[in-house]
């Protein structure tokens, strides 16, 4: 598995949101975390790359234990984050934005620039100047380009215009195409099940169901269970 948690639990102060989950993305695959809100989605993604500690069991990187290891040198591990709410610099340019995290691998500057030729017309603005689409695109970008094995995405199509979400999920598909390993939460179930090969679904800070999404997208009592609104 590129990254793996197993029985981990975390939580803010003395309480406890995450209880002993157990998943794991492998080589090639896209897994979706699933759950409705409040469920520990973010929680789980903030304990595996080391936002938070965990409160019991372990994360995995390729089979070594990174559970204690800061966010920082998970990253340098082939850990990649498009954090919930984008977190771009909104004082660098975009070119400043996406050199800042580069590093050498499949994904270059030029290599990005033609996946969101959007970008390429904005690199002298800032960060702030940018549009939510193209501040998620230079969000994407500047997690590629530290070449990640793994790459985890928290909505990453949250509060887009439908034309720009759709141009997003082309690109997820566009990376799973490529054989890019990733993590995916988000709440647009539609597109999510059709990417996604395996899900894991979250109910109150643990594993309620996990499988092929081809099961739980033909399962719509299933997804009333544990996702509808
Ligand atoms: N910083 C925090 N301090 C205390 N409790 C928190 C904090 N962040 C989240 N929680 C709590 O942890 C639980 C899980 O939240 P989390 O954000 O992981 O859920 P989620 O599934 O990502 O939901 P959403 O889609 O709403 O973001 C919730 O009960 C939430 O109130």
């Amino acid at each position: 598995m590129l990254i793996e948690a197993r029985d981990l639990s975390a939580g803010y102060g003395d309480v406890r949101v995450l209880e002993d989950i157990s998943l794991g993305v492998a080589e090639g695959e896209i897994v979706a975390l699933l759950g409705r809100n409040g469920m520990g989605k973010t929680t789980t993604v903030r304990a595996l790359t080391g936002m938070l500690p965990a409160m019991g069991g372990s994360v995995l990187m390729n089979g070594t234990d990174v559970t204690a290891l800061p966010s920082h040198k998970r990253a340098t591990r082939g850990l990649g984050l498009v954090p919930e709410g984008r977190r771009i610099f909104p004082n660098l340019t975009v070119a400043e934005n996406l050199r800042a995290t580069e590093r050498p691998g499949r994904w270059t500057y030029a290599g990005v620039l033609e996946l969101f030729p959007r970008l390429g017309e904005r690199l002298g603005n800032l960060g702030s100047q940018l549009s939510g689409g193209e501040q998620q695109m230079l969000a994407i970008g500047r997690a590629l380009l530290t070449n990640p094995s793994i790459l985890i995405l928290d909505e990453a199509t949250e509060g887009l215009a439908p034309v720009i979400r759709a141009e997003i999920w082309q690109t997820l598909a566009r990376l799973k195409d490529e054989g890019q390993a990733i993590l995916l939460v988000d709440s647009r179930l539609g597109p999510v099940l059709r990417l996604a090969d395996r899900a894991v679904v979250l109910v109150k800070g643990r594993i309620a169901w996990e499988g092929a999404t081809a099961t739980l997208r033909a399962d719509e009592d299933l997804q009333r269970k544990y996702l509808a609104v």
